[in-house]
């Protein structure tokens, strides 16, 4: 999908606050020394990363990859979990892999989002789909939030191994060969993808196609796989092809980043409504959040 297509069915939701800001922001630095404003103090975004939650073939240890099938009804409440501990982070743009435990985690999270909007799916498959799916009230549109599917953001396919099941396998290939298909860098199980042809398209897509929205100060949720995020977060956290190995993703646990000054800081998990510092990710961001 050219970058356009997406770029024209956000700019058709989005309020023009940011462009605004965006022009105030750039007046201003003309100007010279007036360049540090609310706004520009504002100039950071929040990036969630989130593996979805359990799904029925995590539930019976199957490997998955690109087979589509659904969450449990354990994955369904840690994704209502993983809302509630991101349910007062700004949220402006959704985007997820085109795999329906990774869209369902996204929507199930946002329901418990203390703004209450509505993420609604964009159609850009066809030009037909995207008139179609057309929101008219402004209003309207406001109050929503739109979530952008991308094939790119899938989990890694596990070729041969698809439909197997996890334990079974180590058992018939040894231990340590199943250990090197599922966690090195650059060795691909059978058919499949290694990480690194993974990291090819779901990092290429984050580069062209995220990054520019959290430089606009969009607020962005990614709800994506163990793989595809694993290797999103090597990039942002500059991980090396060694490091990557241990780093393993829990499902339906948020992962708070601000980006800020071209650079992603990691913030960890947020915590629980309950627990203190859920509000405390970042004064500037706070404040955002309170006012919307
Ligand atoms: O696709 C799968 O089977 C899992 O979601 C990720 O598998 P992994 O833990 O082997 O990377």
């Amino acid at each position: 999908m050219a970058a356009g297509v997406y770029n024209q069915a956000i700019g058709a939701f989005q309020s023009n606050s940011h462009i605004n800001n965006f022009n105030h922001q750039h007046k201003l630095n003309n100007i010279g020394r007036l360049a540090v404003t609310k706004d520009f103090i504002r100039n950071e975004a929040a990036l969630i990363l989130v593996r979805h939650g359990e799904s029925l073939w995590n539930e019976k240890n199957l490997f998955t990859g690109c087979v589509d099938v659904p969450l449990s009804k354990k994955g369904i409440d840690e994704a209502i979990e993983a809302g509630k501990r991101i349910s007062s982070i700004p949220v402006d743009l959704i985007f997820t892999s085109a795999l329906i435990r990774a869209q369902m985690t996204a929507m199930l999270a946002m329901t418990q989002h203390r703004r209450m909007k509505v993420p609604i799916i964009m159609h850009n498959e066809n030009e037909q789909a995207r008139e179609w799916s057309q929101v008219f009230g402004e209003d309207t549109k406001k109050h929503s939030i739109p979530v952008i599917s991308a094939w790119q953001l899938n989990e890694r396919m596990y070729g041969e191994l698809q439909g197997l099941n996890k334990q079974e396998t180590a058992e018939r290939y040894g231990k340590e060969q199943v250990h090197e298909w599922r966690r090195s860098y650059n060795i691909p199980p059978p058919n499949g993808e290694s990480l690194e042809m993974c990291a090819q398209r779901a990092v290429a897509y984050f580069r062209e196609q995220i990054e520019p929205q959290l430089l606009s100060g969009k607020n962005v949720m990614l709800s994506a796989h163990g793989n595809s995020l694993r290797s999103i977060i090597m990039y942002l956290d500059k991980l090396t092809s060694r490091e990557v190995i241990s780093l393993e993703l829990s499902t339906g646990i948020p992962m708070l980043y601000i980006f800020k000054e071209g650079r992603f800081i990691r913030r960890g998990s947020p915590t629980g409504p309950t627990e203190a510092g859920v509000y405390a990710y970042t004064r500037n961001l706070l404040s955002v959040a309170l006012e919307r």
